[in-house]
């Protein structure tokens, strides 16, 4: 009797390698065994991270396995060069990839890899995997208006509403649908304002994803349709089975996949802290800052005289360390608590937690939704203006912290709006649905609930 085998292969940044891994952590609890890929360099990263803390690494219960395969690059490719770096795996990845099914094959026949669940970017593996017997799937990491725009690039070229560079050529916005929030100009996901070639280089990546979607059996979601009902619509292919959160896994903490050590002391520094006191403050895994603004938003978050947990990471001034305003952390002493990376979503659960500064990456967006937290939202690029449309208009869980003419958020700002989140109790029932309504749909027979089911028994056939 053969069993099912699934190989996961996420793109190689922090906001697609973890929800990835929360979509098999699903699987692999229903019983079934999930090889998880990563590049060398990723691999190790995670494995490095979850050493010193509570988190389990190939835990054979889990009935995941970690493993990597080479990136491809040269020893002088600049390792942060992620267009150099997407290039190469395009050529390289399906080789190594049908290296690897060949040897899992081989050496346990009754455990053949079935299905390959790769990242929506990744189309070039999906033909290698399909010729080896693997039912290809795509997973998309961010929201479905998201996947939705891309799905719908071929008709907006050739309406003319966007040219070859994905710049928009007729009006300001571009619209699907009345009931979605529009994208601005200059807010569309590959949206590089003032810098067309990497503008193009990352439309050029996004249009290739309506091919991909076609050659895969599913497209898997991480959202839910109660939260954005008109946006699945207009991806009749879509299945959507997110939120994916840690709480859904019981034993968690197991497999990260952080790229840095999550420091566990901040749990036990909010367990000092009254409920619903403090202001949660991160950025993701890509926002850098220059340091000016790291400065206002040091004395905002000073200046508002409230509890605060932020995430400093050891590149976040630009690519280097932060340095702080002269006194500062002396001045916050207890009241603030600055760590290099955080167990998010334990923070996010945290009674003490009150309302979470983020760039509204999906992964926060729906990490800080499902948990019933308020947003005040700081976008950097890419889909974050997207998602904090759904934050502040739609949803009305969030408000916008606006930057200046100079392009800065200022201290004033930043504290006008954290007083502000504290005195409006709409934002934080609003909240609280929005969190009912998510755990309404990935718990027993909810819409989230019964999509995954329906995926996962095609994957016991
Ligand atoms: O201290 C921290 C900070 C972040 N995280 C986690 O890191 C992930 C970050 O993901 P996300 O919030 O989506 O941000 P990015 O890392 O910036 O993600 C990229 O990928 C997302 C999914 O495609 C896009 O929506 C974003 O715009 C893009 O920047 C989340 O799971 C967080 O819980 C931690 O665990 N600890």
């Amino acid at each position: 009797m053969k069993s099912p085998h699934v190989l996961a292969v996420p793109f190689p940044a922090q906001g697609h390698v973890k929800p990835l891994m929360k979509l098999c952590r699903q699987i692999a609890k229903r019983g079934i065994k999930v090889t998880f890929v990563n590049i060398q360099s990723i691999h190790e990263k995670i494995v490095a991270a979850d050493k010193n803390t509570s988190v389990d690494n190939n835990n054979e219960e889990d009935n995941i396995i970690l493993v990597s395969i080479p990136d491809g690059r040269s020893p002088e490719d600049d390792p942060n060069d992620t267009i150099k770096l997407l290039e190469t795996l395009r050529h390289s990845m399906p080789g190594f990839v049908a290296d690897l099914i060949e040897e899992i094959n081989g050496s346990n026949p009754d455990q053949r890899i079935s299905c390959l669940i790769a990242d929506v970017t990744m189309a070039w593996i999906f033909e290698t995997a399909e010729k080896m017997g693997a039912v290809p799937v795509a997973f998309s990491p961010a929201s479905a208006a998201a996947i939705a725009l891309v799905l719908h690039t071929p008709e907006l070229l050739e309406q003319g509403y966007l040219d070859t560079n994905g710049t928009v050529t007729k009006g300001d916005i571009v619209s699907l649908s009345e009931n979605v929030p529009a994208w601005t100009k200059n807010e569309l996901a590959w949206s590089a304002p003032g810098d067309l070639q990497t503008q193009k280089i990352f439309f050029d990546c996004s249009v290739r994803i309506p091919e991909t979607v076609n050659q895969a059996k599913w497209l898997l979601s991480n959202t839910c349709y109660e939260i954005e009902p008109s946006a699945c619509d207009l991806s009749p292919n879509l299945l959507s089975i997110g939120p994916l959160l840690e709480s859904q896994n019981p034993k968690s903490p197991s497999n990260s996949c952080s790229f840095h050590p999550e420091d566990e002391s901040c749990l036990a520094w909010l367990d000092n802290k009254p409920p619903e006191s403090v202001v949660y403050v991160s950025f993701g895994s890509l926002a850098v800052f220059s340091q000016q603004q790291l400065d206002e938003l040091a004395f905002g978050l000073e200046n508002s005289g409230r509890a605060f947990l932020w995430v400093v990471r050891s590149d976040l001034a630009n690519g280097s360390r932060a340095v702080y305003p002269d006194g500062f952390l002396d001045r916050v002493g207890e009241v603030g608590k600055i760590v290099e990376w955080a167990p998010q979503e334990r923070v996010l659960s945290h009674t003490s937690t009150a309302c979470f500064v983020s760039h509204c990456g999906w992964n926060s967006t729906v990490e800080g939704v499902g948990n019933g937290v308020p947003f005040l939202c700081w976008p950097y690029f890419s889909d974050q203006y997207h998602n904090q449309s759904y934050i502040c208009d739609k949803w009305e869980i969030g408000l916008r912290i606006e930057p200046g003419e100079n392009g800065i958020r200022s201290a004033d700002e930043i504290k006008g709006k954290i007083d502000k989140m504290f005195c409006d109790d709409r934002l934080k029932k609003n909240a609280v649905k929005m969190k009912e309504v998510c755990a309404k749909s990935v718990g027993e027979e909810g819409s989230s609930y019964n999509n995954l089911e329906t995926f996962i028994d095609h994957l016991m056939k």
